[in-house]
């Protein structure tokens, strides 16, 4: 008896080789992703930008009949104004863009060079935005054409918030669901517990401490708020920044009265997570004697609108006003060698088998 195997019959291509279309693969994508900033700070660039970003149900959950008309009456013809002024007084002009991209540019080319260092060519790494330029869709489509058969899409916000990761990560599988050939894909989680996120903080906040002209009295922890509803159905954002907070303050060896959590940017009427930050170092220069405080903002993985102008014009006024002294605003984590170390780490652990 013959014990050989028989050869299955080899099914002919559909296309003679030449039609073939050319298959780029054996590549692995590293794709950073951050919220998006607006092109411009004049009305029209600022209108597009907001109108997508407003229009997301993940940021603003309530029903579209009644949210559109008030958001593309109202609200739309007068915050591109309020919101461009603000973008204004921060804006690159030399590069033409805002803060926020321009950082996220610089951090992916540290992430770059870091992947580059242990992986080599294989790994190719690049950035998108949710809202905005450049999209995740190009840069999805971009990297496929590039050879990656394989995604890891890291939303760069340390805590988990529908607004945010979950946004990002919808707009990652969107994305997918309009390819033919759907590279595998993993996203990374939140880090706001990872120990190599808090000793970046940490450094941060011992760097500044040791240049502040006066030592701060306390540290203000200040995050990006959500509505307190969110928090009740289920989003866990809340108790990942109360979190991280704690870590930072054991690693930096501080009892609880020299370190305190409160939420910044309120829109709307509903009520956000509590203490808003702009009330919270009022009451603490007036009631608490509080005169030197230091804040800083462990929501954001980039300096952007939110901390160069609400946290370092805004809320340092409300502090002043109140009889506040000295107001020293840590920097963002940024391009620093720390924070990208740290996040190349993570990126590192999720490229697990992958590489
Ligand atoms: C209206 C609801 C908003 C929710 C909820 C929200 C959550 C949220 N946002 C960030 C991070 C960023 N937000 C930024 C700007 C920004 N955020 C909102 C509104 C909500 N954010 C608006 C309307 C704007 C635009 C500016 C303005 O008009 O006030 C930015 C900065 C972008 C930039 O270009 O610099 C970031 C970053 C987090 C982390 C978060 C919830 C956890
Ligand atoms: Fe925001
Ligand atoms: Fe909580």
């Amino acid at each position: 008896m013959n014990m050989m195997k028989a050869t299955p019959p080899v099914t002919p291509l559909p296309h003679a080789p030449g039609d073939h279309p050319q298959v780029r693969m054996g590549k692995v994508g590293v794709l950073l992703a951050n919220l998006g900033t607006p092109d411009d700070y004049t009305y029209w660039p600022m209108r597009r930008y907001l109108n997508e970003f407003l229009s997301d149900r993940r940021v603003i959950d309530y029903s579209p009949f009644l949210w559109q008309p008030l958001l593309q009456g109202i609200i739309l013809t007068s915050r591109p104004f309020r919101s461009g002024a603000a973008y204004k007084s921060i804006w690159n002009h030399e590069a033409g863009e805002s803060p926020l991209a321009t950082i996220t540019k610089a951090q992916t080319a540290q992430m770059a060079k870091r992947l580059r260092a242990r992986f080599g060519d294989r790994v190719v790494v690049d950035y998108c935005m949710r809202y905005g330029n450049p999209s995740t869709i190009s840069k999805v489509e971009a990297m496929q054409a590039a050879g990656c058969d394989r995604i890891v899409f890291f939303p760069l916000y340390p805590q988990y918030a529908g607004a945010t990761s979950a946004t990002a990560n919808d707009q990652f599988f969107r994305a997918l669901m309009k390819l033919k050939w759907q590279p595998s894909a993993r996203t990374i989680a939140p880090y706001f517990d990872d120990p190599r996120y808090i000793e970046a903080l940490a450094q941060s906040v011992e760097e500044a401490y040791a240049k502040a002209e006066v030592e701060p009295d306390i540290l203000v922890c200040s995050y990006h708020g959500v509505p307190k509803r969110y928090l009740m159905e289920g989003d866990p954002y809340h108790c990942q920044c109360q979190k991280t907070t704690r870590l930072l303050r054991e690693r930096l060896g501080w009892d609880k009265s020299r370190i305190k959590t409160t939420f910044q940017s309120k829109f709307g009427p509903e009520e956000w997570l509590k203490p808003y930050t702009v009330e919270e170092v009022a009451r603490l220069a007036e009631e608490d004697g509080k005169k030197n405080i230091a804040v800083i903002a462990p929501a954001f993985s980039a300096d952007c609108i939110e901390t160069l102008e609400e946290i370092n014009e805004e809320i340092k006024e409300s502090f002043e006003e109140a009889g506040g002294e000295h107001f020293t605003y840590i920097p963002c984590l940024n391009d620093g060698d720390a924070h990208m170390d740290a996040l190349a780490d993570i990126v590192a652990d999720n490229l697990s088998g992958w590489t």
